[in-house]
């Protein structure tokens, strides 16, 4: 068994092959331009940063492999994968890359790009105190619909229950590939195919400023946060 340090007992993995569909027509999202660098390169300078990360894995879209592995070589010391057709298969390529030397492994998307290192720490921490799967949330600030097919609402639905999940989520290595072993559907985030096997997830505070680049408005929200700073 390896002994780790609090420094490098942490995987990351960057899930970065998405299209950015959602942003509209453009080069992969990760690819895109943030105050004149791509996505990919803000969020992995900030991994980079965690203290407690030693590895850090990209999934990158695979007709972009080598121009990643270019962008990259300046920002951090990085293995980069070709990914696949669904965030689900570029997490499972990257987590096949980690090997068995990092007992934490963190999944986190290139589109949170401005995710801070405290965050990535907070996650960590929750781990290493042998939470199994633990996910980053907010409260949920609007008034939830649930509608029918019509568009009539059919009720409303009890909001202090619910939250909004971010990434970084973190795993026990163990977990994350039994999770990832046992999916036969297709899952929004990791935590939810650590639920469907039986592992209880643990939540931890979010971070506004590990906001989901998705569509255009969050990529302007996005720069004024870097102007503050
Ligand atoms: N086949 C895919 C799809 C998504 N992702 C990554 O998963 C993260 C979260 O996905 P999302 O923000 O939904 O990105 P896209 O899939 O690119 O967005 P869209 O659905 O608008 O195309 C992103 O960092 C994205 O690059 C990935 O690695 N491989
Ligand atoms: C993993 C995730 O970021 C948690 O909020 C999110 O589910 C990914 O979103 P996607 O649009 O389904 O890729």
């Amino acid at each position: 068994m390896t002994a780790h340090s609090v420094r490098d007992d942490v995987a990351v993995l960057v899930p970065a092959a998405g299209m950015g569909v959602r942003l509209g027509p453009g080069a992969p999202k990760a690819l895109r331009t943030l105050a004149g660098e791509p996505l990919l390169v803000h969020a992995v300078r900030r991994v980079a940063a965690a203290p407690s990360v030693g590895r850090i894995v990209v999934a990158a879209p695979p007709d972009d492999v080598e121009s990643v592995v270019a962008l990259l070589r300046p920002v951090a010391h990085v293995v980069v994968v070709p990914g696949g057709a669904t965030r689900q298969t570029s997490v499972s390529l990257a987590l096949d890359a980690v090997g068995e030397a990092f007992p934490i492994v963190l999944v986190h998307d290139a589109a949170r790009a401005l995710a801070p290192v405290e965050l990535i720490e907070r996650v960590a921490a929750a781990v290493r105190d042998g939470h199994e799967a633990v996910v980053p949330v907010l409260p949920v600030v609007d008034t939830i619909k649930q509608v029918d097919a019509d568009g009539r609402v059919a009720g409303t639905v009890d909001r202090s229950v619910l939250r909004s999940v971010q990434t970084p989520q973190g795993f026990s290595r163990e977990t994350l590939v039994r999770a990832h072993a046992a999916a036969v559907d297709e899952h929004t985030d990791d935590a939810g195919m650590c639920e469907k096997i039986g592992v209880a997830v643990w939540t931890v505070p979010g971070d506004e400023r590990a906001l989901k680049i998705t569509r255009p408005l969050d990529l302007e929200i996005a720069c004024l946060l870097l102007d503050l700073g």
